[in-house]
């Protein structure tokens, strides 16, 4: 467990963690025509101050569903990526601001009013050896997988995903998955869930010693059917019977939602979908729904209004945020979800 308030301790890294959040918002706008401010710094900065966060956020809202309206190819996402691009030198003016005007009282006060709301306690759940293994070009040997797992460990993770018992002609990187559990059979001090995408890969990781699993829907219909080869129905479907042989073992299941933000098939996703499916996870008896940004275009401007949804039917701690960090979003969003309560990361 990370005590999160030591990082008020640690000015230098809230204070890049609010440069990127600033930063964000000021490309959000501009790139949307919202304001056209004529340079980034202590002008953006105060203005958004004073506005205070609740129109902030309103103002993200109006953003997103601005851009929900652009539907299609990942080529929509074009204001985004223009944002991203932009994002460098904008963060270099507001750092030559900071670096000349900031005292550490100033930096003090702000890293506190961006760091009040956010949980005392963050649980970190580490996916490399599934997420990131997966798409490795080469296969990695199982000894060296196990040997990734334990160091992962004595780093003290306290929860490691260790495999996928998924069809190894889908993702022979994992075919191994038995034979990973069998050499972290006697690793102690972590839990090691595994991913189950129907009853076989169930059976299957109950067999070789698994006592937690994950389950992976999508927010998005074509996501859906390129990974899990079904419809988003059909593999809620497919997971509902998963669920039930995990209650019967009183395991925990973990649900995943993919793309909740964008879908490198269909663009942007609304947060909508992603409350629906999200809702049916839980309801269904998911200890703890994982929100994944699966190809990592989320920025604040989505995430929050995505957040917002989701909570509308699943309670906060029973939330993760999965970022990944393509764009260099990862930090960004997951400061905003800390904001708003989720105590859990991937
Ligand atoms: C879901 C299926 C199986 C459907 O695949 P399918 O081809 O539609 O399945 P099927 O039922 O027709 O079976 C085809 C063959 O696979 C076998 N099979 C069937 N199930 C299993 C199993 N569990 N374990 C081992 N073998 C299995 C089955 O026995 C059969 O073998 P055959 O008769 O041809 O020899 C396949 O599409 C699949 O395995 N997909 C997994 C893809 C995957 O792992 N993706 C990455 C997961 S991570 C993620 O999604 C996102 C996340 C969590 O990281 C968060 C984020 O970033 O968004």
């Amino acid at each position: 467990m990370l005590a999160l308030r030591s990082l008020n301790k640690f000015s230098q890294s809230t204070t890049f963690f609010f440069h990127k959040l600033v930063l964000v918002m000021a490309n959000l706008e501009e790139s949307q025509g919202v304001t056209k401010p004529s340079s980034i710094g202590a002008d953006t900065l105060e203005r958004h101050e004073d506005t205070g966060e609740a129109s902030f956020w309103r103002k993200q809202k109006r953003i997103t569903s601005q851009g929900d309206t652009v539907n299609g190819a990942l080529a929509s996402w074009g204001w985004n990526y223009q944002s991203l691009g932009n994002a460098r030198d904008a963060w270099c003016l507001v750092n030559r601001h900071y670096s000349s005007h900031c005292n550490d009282k100033y930096t003090g006060e702000l890293s506190n009013k961006f760091l009040r709301s956010i949980p005392e306690y963050i649980k970190i759940v580490e996916v490399g050896p599934t997420d990131g293994l997966q798409n490795e070009k080469q296969i990695v040997p199982t000894s060296v997988k196990a040997k990734l797992i334990k160091m992962l460990v004595s780093s003290g993770l306290p929860i490691v995903e260790a495999t996928s018992f998924v069809s190894p002609k889908w993702v022979p990187q994992l075919a191994d998955a038995k034979d990973v559990m069998e050499a972290i059979r006697n690793v102690e001090g972590a839990r090691f869930p595994v991913l189950t995408p129907n009853v076989k890969g169930f059976e299957a990781a109950v067999a070789a010693g698994a006592k937690e699993v994950a389950i992976f829907a999508a927010a998005s219909e074509s996501f859906s059917k390129f990974n899990i080869n079904c419809s988003i129905e059909e593999s809620l479907t497919r997971y509902r019977d998963v669920a039930l042989a995990a209650g019967k073992l009183s395991f925990p299941v973990r649900g995943y939602i993919s793309c909740v933000v964008g879908c490198p098939m269909e663009g942007m996703v609304a947060p909508a979908k992603v409350a629906y499916v999200a809702r049916k996870l839980y309801d269904m008896g998911c200890s703890e729904i994982s929100l994944g940004d699966t190809i990592g275009v989320g920025t604040p401007g989505t995430v929050i209004p995505m957040l917002e949804a989701v909570m509308g039917f699943v309670p906060v701690d029973k939330l993760a945020v999965h970022f990944h960090d393509t764009y260099g979003q990862a930090l960004s969003n997951i400061l905003v979800s800390l904001q708003m309560g989720i105590s859990t990361v991937d």
